[in-house]
């Protein structure tokens, strides 16, 4: 769908109408991130005690959450009807549909209308460069991503994405409008509804009050890791933008805030299309996939509920790792691990889940805890160590074959925008380094805990124990390969 742009110079005007005020602030068009804030004059809260100055306001009305999108349906019918045929599903796609009707508007001004224009219908007029998110690359440009961790994110949120758009297109077509938007004219496409979830999850604020929202102005507002602006709601429920204290910003500086200081590359390139080297927490999530030849498996993933991860970070050089469903997924049977299916009062079954015959159901996610007080408990912990340590050197062994050189030189160019390689290469180099120093610091970790077990074994006369010996010896083997393969490439060195 084509939308119709207005030149950002007109802003102050649609501000001025609707009750936006802009104090020694205004929005210009920067070099490289579109459109940003900049200081009028010289702003100083450095020897000022009093309250941080207000730069920006943005009347609760204007503020698009959950609650507005039911006020906006109930004057306008023909979003109702559709609101009440695919929404309240969540508040994100209620925000989306709203805006999928201004959208609608925004592109067909001439058209017999769907909806009643607001000030959203021109302010979404303003927003004609989306942000660069990965859902709205080309799938050359998503090759680039092959071996990183967005790989998979990024294909599967396009795929529910998808199904999402078909879940709203479907009950629409019994509701003659919209069935003639979705249907007989196409107007509104797939591309159209990514668009929305990119501008979405771009532009969204986290306001202390009113939730997840939308907020026209604040959202024009760049990020910086050394932020000079936050915003906030006042006691009149107003969005605002406030200066933060001990900040002095000349005239025609830009005027930031924070995106989130714990966000890693991945994630910022996911929600808002770019990677800022200097203010992106070094960490990173992956996968982690249940052992194929473990009959508990299926159990173990019900139970656990969410998507199984490893999650890994790098603060200052040292390694730390957390990973919940590992531990679960490194208990068995024999470890004294159960899984019952128990009928409640009402009769619903419900599966429990048993670690020495305790019911720890509402501890799945600690088995971390729970395992210290079993009598192997540095094995298990060493098998949760190498199953870690197995799936970071598996992502980089994935991140180094698929090297980002040859996906270009096998693509044809002009395919490729440069913001989209840049960034690419710059994820890869970020995660590809937290990586290495991941399995370095879970190798070190293996092989300590190898060695302490060996030293209680030895304690305890437990060498006796044939599956332990069986165990600590495929360990040993795995370790001397290692070692013997370290010797074969030193001899390679003839310096
Ligand atoms: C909330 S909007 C900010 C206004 C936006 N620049 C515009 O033109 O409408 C967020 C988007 O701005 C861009 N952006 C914000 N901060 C940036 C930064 N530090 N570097 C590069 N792009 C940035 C990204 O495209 C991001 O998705």
């Amino acid at each position: 769908m084509s939308r119709a742009g207005l030149p950002i110079e007109t802003l102050p005007a649609w501000a001025l109408l609707n009750d936006v005020a802009f104090v020694d602030i205004k929005v210009v068009n920067t070099e490289e991130k579109g459109y940003g804030v900049v200081c009028e004059k010289n702003l100083s809260t450095k020897q000022d005690t009093s309250d941080s100055p207000t730069l920006l306001t943005a009347p609760h009305s204007l503020v698009l959450n959950a609650e507005a999108v039911q006020e906006y349906a109930k004057e306008d019918k023909s979003f109702r009807q559709l609101l009440n045929a695919v929404g309240h599903h969540s508040a994100r796609r209620d925000i989306l549909l709203f805006l999928l009707v201004q959208m609608v508007l925004a592109s067909r001004p001439s058209q017999p209308p769907v909806g009643v224009s607001n000030p959203w219908t021109e302010y979404l007029k303003f927003l004609t460069k989306e942000a660069l998110v990965p859902t709205l690359w080309t799938e050359e440009e998503r090759l680039l991503l092959r071996g990183t961790s967005l790989n998979t994110a990024v294909n599967a949120k396009i795929s529910a994405l998808d199904v999402e758009f078909d879940a709203v297109r479907e009950p629409s077509s019994d509701i003659p409008c919209w069935n003639d938007m979705f249907w007989t004219s196409g107007a509104i496409s797939f591309r159209d509804w990514i668009l929305l979830d990119a501008l979405y999850r771009s532009r969204c604020l986290e306001l202390p009050r009113s939730g997840e929202s939308l907020v026209p102005c604040i959202d024009m507002i760049n990020h910086s890791s050394n932020p000079t602006a936050y915003y906030d709601e006042n006691s009149k429920d107003e969005a605002v933008l406030l200066l933060r204290p001990g900040i002095d910003i000349a005239e025609g500086d830009e005027v930031t805030i924070s995106y989130g200081d714990t966000k890693s590359a991945a994630e910022m390139l996911f929600s808002y299309g770019f990677i800022d080297p200097t203010s992106t927490a070094e960490s990173l999530a992956l996968p982690l996939d249940a052992f194929p030849d473990d009959p508990l498996a299926r159990a173990k993933l019900v139970l656990f509920g969410e998507a199984p991860k490893v999650h890994v970070a790098r603060d200052h050089g040292s390694i730390t790792w957390r990973s919940p469903f590992a531990y679960l997924m490194c208990v068995n049977e024999e470890d004294g691990l159960e899984f019952r299916v128990l009928q409640d009062t009402e009769g619903a079954r419900q599966l429990r889940v048993f670690w020495q015959d305790e019911d720890v159901t509402d501890q799945k996610a600690d088995f971390e805890t729970l395992i210290r007080a079993h009598p192997l408990a540095a094995i298990l912990r060493l098998r949760v160590v190498t199953v870690v340590q197995e799936c970071l050197q598996a992502q980089l062994d994935k991140l180094r074959g698929s090297a980002l050189d040859s996906t270009i030189a096998a693509t044809n160019p002009s395919l490729l925008r440069e913001d989209c390689a840049k960034a690419a290469l710059l994820l890869r180099q970020v995660e590809a380094s937290i990586l290495e120093t991941g399995v370095e610091a879970l190798e070190k970790e293996a092989s300590h805990n190898s060695h302490i077990i060996r030293l209680l074994l030895q304690r305890c006369s437990l060498l006796a124990d044939e599956d332990v010996v069986a165990y600590l010896g495929s360990m040993e083997t795995a370790e001397l390969d290692i070692a013997n393969e370290e010797a074969s490439n030193e001899a390679e060195d003839f310096s």
